[in-house]
């Protein structure tokens, strides 16, 4: 198989679908990769690096995205990109399609095999999610902290307090991987932490790791409704896998924030929990303020820091990428219930139920999409 890495176009995407590493991964296997110049310049990585390694580099993208039978990238394609859309072409990558859905129709229109990074699904746990969101929580304090700074539009808040002055107060809603991970480094900064989760079992957990360092709270409007009033730094990582985030925080509770405030809506790759977190910003340009609130709302934070993340990220691709490449893409897809589950899209169907809802369209299990293209190849 030919695997096609182009560069990330994304604002400040500095991440790469693959290292030297996982190119030598898939040359021993026989298969052969290609990677657009310079894609890996902003994760350390250079052209004599890949080529060492057995990729052959390619000036452009659009000769990346034709010769290539599966594209691996980090990010979801922009519009520009949608042109190299065709059918068969398997596309390996972060989708995040309910908050999408001109990408959705595009997908389906052109017949692309659509494989989502965040809804390969192993029991409870998103192992190509988790390493992302590992790095999103932990950024999302420190960022949070920074913002709370007078200088950056904050109420001038130092989250660790000093003695005789009261720490700041952080609510972090949805306590898994980023909220776990936000709590981390919040604890770490000295701040006063709740983390509200709407399983009885996971507060108890979050319990167990963190003891009296945190306080839990059950996910209701009116627990909500008082942390977010009585916070200086709001955290959104509440996620419904491949859904349309809920709205948990209003308006009216942004409204009741106190002025120079922060939220940081990590969630907002899904949409945002916040009612006000109504647009996607970039690195360039991060923070908007509504209601006296700073909205921090960048949906690949993990771009900012992409040496650590682009290994992460590709120490837990490559392995599904190899299977993808080694079987084929049905037998891939049809033996590993895992890989099967990051279906979205295949031969003109939303193949992702909670995706199909959310943006208006039938759901058509994957066996039944790939049967059907079985049948009129
Ligand atoms: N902006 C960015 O750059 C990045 C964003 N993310 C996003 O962060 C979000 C969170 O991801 P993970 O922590 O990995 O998900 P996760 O599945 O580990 O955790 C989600 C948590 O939300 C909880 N939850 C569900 N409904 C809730 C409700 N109504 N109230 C309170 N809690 C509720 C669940 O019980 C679970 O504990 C996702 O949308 C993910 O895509 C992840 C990485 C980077
Ligand atoms: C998960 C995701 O959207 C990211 O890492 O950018």
């Amino acid at each position: 198989m030919i695997i096609g890495v182009p560069k990330e176009i994304k604002n400040n995407e500095n991440r790469v679908a693959i290292t030297p590493a996982g190119v030598m991964s898939f040359v021993n296997a026989g298969h052969k990769v290609i990677i657009e110049k310079d894609a890996g310049i902003g994760s350390g990585f250079t052209n004599e690096d890949y080529m060492n390694a057995g990729a052959q580099i390619i000036d452009n993208a659009a000769d990346v995205w034709m010769q290539a039978d599966m594209v691996m990238k980090v990010k979801e394609p922009l519009a520009s990109e949608y042109k190299y859309f065709r059918p068969g072409l398997i596309l390996f990558t972060y989708l995040h399609l309910a908050a999408e859905p001109e990408l959705a129709r595009e997908l389906k229109e052109k017949g692309v095999i659509a494989i989502a990074y965040e809804t390969v699904q192993v029991g409870r746990s998103l192992p190509l999610l988790t390493p992302m969101s590992e790095v999103a929580g932990r950024m999302a304090a420190q960022i949070g902290a920074q913002f709370l700074e007078k200088p950056k539009g904050g109420k001038g808040i130092l989250l660790a307090g000093v003695p005789g002055v009261s720490r700041g107060k952080v609510t972090i809603i949805g306590g898994g991987v980023v909220g776990t991970n936000a709590a981390k480094v919040a604890i770490g900064l000295g701040a006063d932490v709740t983390i509200i989760d709407l399983s009885a079992d996971r507060l108890r957990e979050l319990d167990d790791i963190f003891g009296n360092q945190i306080n839990t709270l059950m996910s209701n409007p009116m627990n909500i409704a008082q942390a977010v009033a009585e916070s200086d730094l709001v955290i959104g990582a509440v996620l419904i896998p491949g859904a349309k985030a809920p709205k948990l925080v209003t308006e009216e509770m942004v409204k009741a924030m106190k002025p120079g405030s922060v939220i940081v809506d990590v969630a907002i790759d899904q949409g945002g929990i916040v009612e006000t977190s109504d647009h996607v910003t970039t690195h360039d340009n991060p923070t908007y303020v509504k209601h006296g609130v700073v909205h921090y709302a960048v949906a690949n934070m993990p771009g900012a820091v992409p040496r650590t993340s682009t290994i992460a990220l590709t120490n837990v691709t490559i392995p599904y990428a190899l299977q993808i490449a080694n079987k084929g893409v049905h037998k891939a897809i049809m033996e590993n219930p895992a890989l099967k589950l990051g279906v979205n899209v295949a031969n003109g169907e939303i193949t992702y139920e909670a995706v199909a809802r959310d943006l208006g369209y039938e759901y058509v299990p994957v066996e039944t999409a790939l049967e059907k293209e079985l049948a009129t190849n």
